[in-house]
């Protein structure tokens, strides 16, 4: 099928999702049962996967209707088939040998295999060569047998574990000729494909409550000597053959690339969060009035506050600049996966270096900036109907699932020390860590000149990076490795996220610099820059003083410079955030319709209320007046 572009793909969805007779009409799930919530979130889960397969659409085109803009219509309480489309069915392809792929996929996609990514244990899920689930290969029977030593080592938390799948993708440690060979996939069914019942020596269940997503179905899962075909070992890169001989990956660590892909994925999607949750609080502000009345007699809008405009519009400028930034990892991560599948895996490293820092830092900016602009909507912000808490609770999973923050801030780190030690092999041609080797841009610092900016935020993420590699550098020479790597670690951490702004922004100068279609167009994205470029020293203003050359002087006029840029972007606020595209029954917020009428819709909200069905609820006569209070 031909690949259409962003904006096609959503009047197709126009017409495809919002009008499927399966998902068109939608029910408030606030006052429903954990397991109606599952089973409306599921059966909507399964239509829109029906539509998926019925349209025929490629990966990018299911990337867009996975996204939270259309998943949060879909599924607004979490997608329990998530994990089945964005982690096992990626693995099965991209893991699974040509053998495996085609004894398996038809089954996938007519829906007989429902399955999901089985890796992080109780007790083990950062480190993840930690394990304990182990698979022991027996030659004589050509089984491995699957094992769970003890309850520390249950999966747990897998999406659609609980009770959706029925096939897990199990990471588990290999053994085979007697010697541990690490983490490697294994395709293991867990319920019988009929019945839906465990299969023998299985345990699986859900997990309970959390803080949002509360229908992704997290589940346990523990393996009572499971036995597997061989057959069932994921094999395009490593292989146990029948003898029970082992043959290594090209790449030691090729397992693990679902979770490069799945961080890139989580990058671009987090922004879709922010972009709804900006066009809300952009709405709301424009819509709220209160204070002293001004000349015109009218309370003013609450955006013409300066506070509230530092609130909302940066985090606007934010969505253009990592939507930007994301969708183009997303790219650069399609073409490295098909060097790496024709055997070249040179840019891999680079790719996980790159990955690991934007999901961290793309899903760090985005919580920080929803809880902003919830906080930003006083006291209705603070309603579930206002939809704002509901997408903090999924852009703050972002940072913690598919490798907690910190973590993959330290991974990016390790590469970069090793780039400025000139330890690591040199950066391919287009590498984003080739400033390291070069001398520092001495661009002079001037408000206004957004050159100037990147350059400034380029000296501080090398500035960072050099000066962490050289203390670490010096400590090795007088401790212990593992020693020396922790008394440096804030700053190995700061150093990460100095360079993942770096490549942020630098990759969005580039944006800005090929647009051609409209002068307009041209100055508002300068414009947008603008704001984030300031917004981002504001941020750090130290970091800027103390590496980025910037004066003390600078950082005043940086200040009055955000705040003019703020009330000069001001007056487009609404046409930045309609730009997003986003129809109203797609953001789903008392706050944020299109129209602007907040204050029926909340009233019309509260009338679902189960306590308002009565004038006296029955409990006030079961539980107060018992209670004679
Ligand atoms: C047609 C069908 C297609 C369907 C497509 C669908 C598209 C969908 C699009 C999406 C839109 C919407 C998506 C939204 C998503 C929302 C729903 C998702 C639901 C939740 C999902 C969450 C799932 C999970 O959380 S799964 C569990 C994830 N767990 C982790 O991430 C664990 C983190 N830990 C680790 O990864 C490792 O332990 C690590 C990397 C921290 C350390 O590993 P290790 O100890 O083995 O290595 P080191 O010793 O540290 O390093 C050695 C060496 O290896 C290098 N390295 C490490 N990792 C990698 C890698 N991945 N690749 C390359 N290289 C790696 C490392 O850099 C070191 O290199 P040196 O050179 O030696 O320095
Ligand atoms: C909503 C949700 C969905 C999930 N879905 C899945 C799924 O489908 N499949 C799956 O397998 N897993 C899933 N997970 C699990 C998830 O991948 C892990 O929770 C995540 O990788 C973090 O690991 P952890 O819980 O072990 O955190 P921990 O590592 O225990 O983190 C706790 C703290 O320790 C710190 N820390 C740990 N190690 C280090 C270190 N080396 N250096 C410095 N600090 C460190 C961290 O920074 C953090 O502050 C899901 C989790 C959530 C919340």
């Amino acid at each position: 099928m031909v690949s259409r572009n962003r904006s096609q793909v959503k009047d197709h969805l126009g017409s495809k999702v919002l009008n499927h007779p399966e998902l068109r009409n939608t029910k408030a799930t606030e006052y429903m049962s954990h397991e109606e919530k599952y089973r409306y979130n599921l059966s909507r889960a399964t239509a829109m996967l029906k539509l998926i397969d019925e349209e025929g659409m490629d990966v990018n085109e299911i990337s867009k209707v996975m996204s939270h803009t259309v998943s949060g219509f879909t599924t607004p309480d979490g997608n329990p088939l998530a994990v089945h489309q964005v982690m096992f069915v990626p693995t099965l392809m991209n893991q699974a040998d040509d053998d495996q792929v085609s004894r398996w996929l038809g089954d996938v996609f007519n829906g007989t295999i429902v399955g999901t990514y089985a890796q992080t244990e109780l007790s083990h899920g950062t480190f993840v060569r930690g394990l304990r689930t182990t698979a022991t290969y027996d030659p004589a029977s050509r089984t491995f047998d699957l094992h769970t030593p003890d309850v520390s080592a249950a999966k747990w938390w897998p999406g659609g574990l609980g009770t959706t799948a029925n096939h897990a993708v199990v990471m588990a440690q290999l053994y085979t000729d007697g010697q541990p060979r690490g983490i490697h996939p294994f395709m293991v069914a867990i319920r019988d494909r009929e019945t839906h019942r465990p299969l023998p020596g299985i345990t699986v269940g859900e997990i309970g409550p959390k803080l949002g997503q509360n229908t992704l179905n997290n589940g346990y899962l523990l393996f009572d000597h499971v036995k597997v075909p061989r057959e069932n070992m994921l094999m395009r890169n490593a292989r146990v053959n029948e003898d029970g001989s082992y043959t290594k990956p090209s790449h030691q660590k090729a397992s693990y690339g679902t979770m490069v892909f799945t961080r890139v994925a989580i990058a671009l999607d987090t922004v879709d969060a922010l972009q709804i949750a900006a066009t809300i609080a952009a709405r709301y502000s424009i819509v709220r009035r209160q204070g002293e009345p001004r000349d015109d007699g009218q309370e003013p809008q609450i955006i013409d506050y300066q506070t509230q405009q530092l609130k909302v519009l940066p985090h606007i400028a934010a969505c253009y600049v990592l939507r930007a930034s994301t969708a183009r990892l997303w790219e650069h991560h399609t073409h490295v996966t098909s060097e790496v599948r024709g055997g070249d895996t040179a840019l891999l490293p680079e790719l996980h270096a790159t990955a690991c820092c934007l999901k961290a830092l793309v899903t760090q900016d985005c919580s920080e900036a929803i809880e902003a602009l919830r906080l930003s909507c006083g006291g209705h912000g603070y309603m579930t109907a206002s939809r704002l808490p509901a997408l903090y609770a999924y852009a703050t999973a972002g940072a913690t699932y598919e490798g907690e923050n910190t973590v993959l801030l330290l991974q990016t780190a390790r590469y970069l020390v090793k780039q400025a030690g000139g330890s690591h092999a040199p950066p391919a041609a287009g590498s984003a860590v080739t400033y390291l080797s070069r001398p520092a841009d001495d661009t002079p610092f001037a408000v206004g000149s957004p050159a100037a900016y990147v350059a400034a935020v380029g000296r501080v993420a090398r500035g960072r990076v050099t000066e962490v590699a050289a203390a670490l550098q010096a400590d090795r020479q007088t401790m212990p490795e593992a020693d020396a790597w922790n008394q440096s670690l804030v700053q190995l951490v700061a150093a990460a996220l100095a360079h993942g702004r770096y490549f942020v922004v630098r990759e969005f100068a580039e944006v800005v610099s090929q647009q051609s279609s409209s002068r307009a167009i041209q100055q508002m994205l300068q414009l947008l820059f603008s704001v984030y470029l300031a917004h981002a020293v504001s941020r750090a203003e130290g970091d800027f003083i103390t590496y980025g050359g910037l004066t003390p002087s600078d950082i005043r006029l940086n200040r009055r410079h955000l705040l003019r840029l703020l009330a000069e972007l001001r007056p487009h606020m609404i046409p930045l955030t309609d730009a997003f595209d986003l129809p109203d029954r797609l953001i789903n917020s008392t706050l944020g319709a299109w129209d602007g009428d907040v204050y029926r819709r909340m009233f019309e909200q509260a009338s679902h209320s189960p306590l308002n069905t009565d004038e006296v609820p029955a409990s006030f006569h079961q539980a107060m007046l018992r209670s004679k209070l």
